[in-house]
């Protein structure tokens, strides 16, 4: 198996006397789509955040890409931020900024590309993620669901990271942008040779994308693997959310 993107040894995070995870271990490997699933409230969002270095956890190791995040240098931990993409939830697009500002913003924090090259380099990435030109100029609000889905991506994608976080991709699509919007995460995952990371709710969508599947519950990773294999523990968060796609026999 490849080294891991993501390595995760005893994490334990604690809001007050709340405690989230308690020794949880997690290794992710290069060239996977991991989905990472559990209940509301298991500590996905957060586990996602603290990935990306936005949460520091009370205890444990989070490597990334090889290297450990909060190094305490500031430029080595600036040089790893570079490396990944996140989709957050609902997007979170600037709403001050247009399409074409928002897609640019990481490339500007760069400071070394001039204003041709940002606006040359957005439309790359507007038509990667199956946007037209003219979409460029168009503030947040004047966007559809999909439409801040796709430019929340081609943001997160402005840097050609290697590994991509997306956090409840399709929540909020309906069925046909959902399927849409899979189809172009799978593409892109495949065009560009990207690991993934998806936190999700959503089987159909688990079932298009996912190569593993990590089950969050009970503080820790309770079960890890192909969606075969982790289908078949017996534990009942895992019964009762692949309790219908076991039922679909094959579908999945
Ligand atoms: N900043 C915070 N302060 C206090 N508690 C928090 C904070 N962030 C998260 N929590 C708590 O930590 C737990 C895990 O939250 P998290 O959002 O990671 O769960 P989740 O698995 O992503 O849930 P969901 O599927 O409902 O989005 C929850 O009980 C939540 O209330």
């Amino acid at each position: 198996m490849s080294a891991p993107v993501i390595d995760i040894r005893g994490l334990v995070t604690r809001f007050g006397s709340h405690l989230v995870h308690d020794g949880l271990d997690l290794s992710i490997p290069a060239g996977e789509v991991m989905a990472l699933v559990g209940g509301s409230g298991s500590g996905k969002t957060t586990l996602l955040r603290q990935v990306i270095g936005l949460m520091r956890p009370q205890r444990g190791d989070i490597r990334v890409l090889g290297q450990p995040l909060f190094s305490g240098d500031l430029q080595a931990d600036r040089v790893l931020r570079q490396r990944f993409g996140m989709l957050f939830q609902q997007g979170a697009l600037f709403s001050a900024l247009n399409v074409l500002e928002n897609i640019a913003f990481p490339l500007r924090e760069l400071r070394w590309l001039d204003r041709e090259t940002i606006h040359d380099l957005v439309m790359i990435k507007l038509a990667m993620v199956e946007l037209e030109p003219r979409h460029a100029w168009l503030m947040p609000a004047e966007l559809s669901g999909g439409m801040v889905k796709r430019v929340a991506l081609a943001r997160a994608l402005a840097l050609e990271p290697e590994l991509l976080l997306l956090d409840e991709p399709t929540a909020g699509l309906d069925p046909d942008r959902s399927a849409a919007f899979v189809s172009l995460i799978r593409r892109l995952r495949d065009q560009l040779g990207l690991s993934v990371v998806l936190v999700t709710h959503d089987i159909d969508t688990l079932s298009a994308l996912a190569t593993r599947v990590a089950v969050l519950g009970d503080r820790r990773i309770l079960a890890e693997g192909t969606l075969d294999h982790v289908m078949k523990q017996d534990h009942p968060f895992i019964r009762s959310f692949f309790g219908a796609a076991r039922h679909a026999g094959s579908a999945y």
